[in-house]
């Protein structure tokens, strides 16, 4: 093993979930080639207690196992892997922005311990943000918010059984309007409309854009679980059609046995894409 340290951090202080939870890992050199600190933003459909900053322990505990299972010698290289679990106020205590504006305000405070390019890994409503932390300055212009502190560029991003285009999702779930889209957004227009990129009235401008800021990821991964018994592949299908139009086509979708909506981040299959596509 080697967790080498843990800490929680408070990056705001307007409420008790404004924490994110900082891990190294010591691992042999032999066993990565790159070395983006991680950050995991958590799903939860925006409402209730039960995602947390502690959601992403199994997992790392699995990688660790998994990186450091062979003896090694004191003589050999080492090196630190880095994950932030970020944690931010939920519905119906806030309502979009501030879900996500808490979540730049942990990413700004990450850029503040010297981290300047992070990967991020966004469950279910975190790879909604994931979405919006490519665009934030457009869509928090919607709603008048300037966000001005730096955060840490964009190294690559895994969209774990994400939620991509509410509309759609509701089309399918209608009873997901009232158990969380109705509580976590003000107004239909607020997630119709303004909530990520997917909806954006696109002008040839907005579409350079966008496409220039997936083109400078070195790698999108669109993971979603065959088991995910509340969220089907049309979110993530959706989401590869939304992203050729742009286009762009530089991803890599994979569809994988990885349990249920909420085994999939603690899942030997999440642990797989770690290694093969964040660390290499
Ligand atoms: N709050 C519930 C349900 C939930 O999170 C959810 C339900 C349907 C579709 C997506 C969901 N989560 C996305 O972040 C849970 O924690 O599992």
């Amino acid at each position: 093993m080697v967790v080498e340290y843990t800490k929680v951090h408070k990056y705001d202080k307007q409420s008790p979930r404004q924490l994110l939870k900082h891990y190294k890992v010591v691992v042999p050199s032999s066993q990565i080639a790159q070395n983006a600190p991680i950050v995991y933003i958590h799903g939860g459909a925006w409402v209730g207690e039960s995602h947390t900053y502690n959601e992403l322990g199994p997992l790392i505990d699995k990688l660790d196992l998994k990186l450091n299972n062979g003896a090694y010698t004191t003589g050999e290289q080492l090196t630190e892997i880095q994950f932030f679990v970020l944690d931010y106020r939920m519905s119906p205590e806030v309502v979009h922005p501030h879900h996500i504006l808490d979540v730049l305000h942990a990413l700004s405070f990450v850029y503040k311990l010297g981290i300047h390019k992070v990967s991020l890994i966004g469950h279910s409503a975190g790879s909604t943000m994931c979405t919006q932390i490519l665009e934030y300055k457009t869509f928090l212009g919607f709603y008048d918010i300037e966000f001005t502190l730096p955060v840490p560029d964009i190294d690559s991003i895994v969209f774990l059984d994400g939620i991509f285009d509410i509309s759609k999702m509701l089309e399918e779930y209608p009873s997901y309007l009232q158990e969380f889209v109705e509580i976590a957004f003000r107004s239909e227009q607020d997630w119709s409309e303004k909530c990520n990129m997917l909806h954006y009235k696109m002008t040839s401008d907005t579409k350079k854009e966008i496409r220039d800021k997936f083109n400078s990821l070195r790698k999108t991964i669109i993971a979603h679980s065959t088991k995910d018994e509340l969220l089907s592949t049309r979110q993530p299908t959706e989401f590869c059609k939304w992203l050729d139009q742009l286009p762009y086509t530089d991803y890599k979708y994979i569809v994988q046995d990885m349990g249920t909506h909420n085994e999939t981040y603690k899942s030997d299959g999440l642990v797989s894409i770690i290694i093969q596509h964040l660390l290499h």
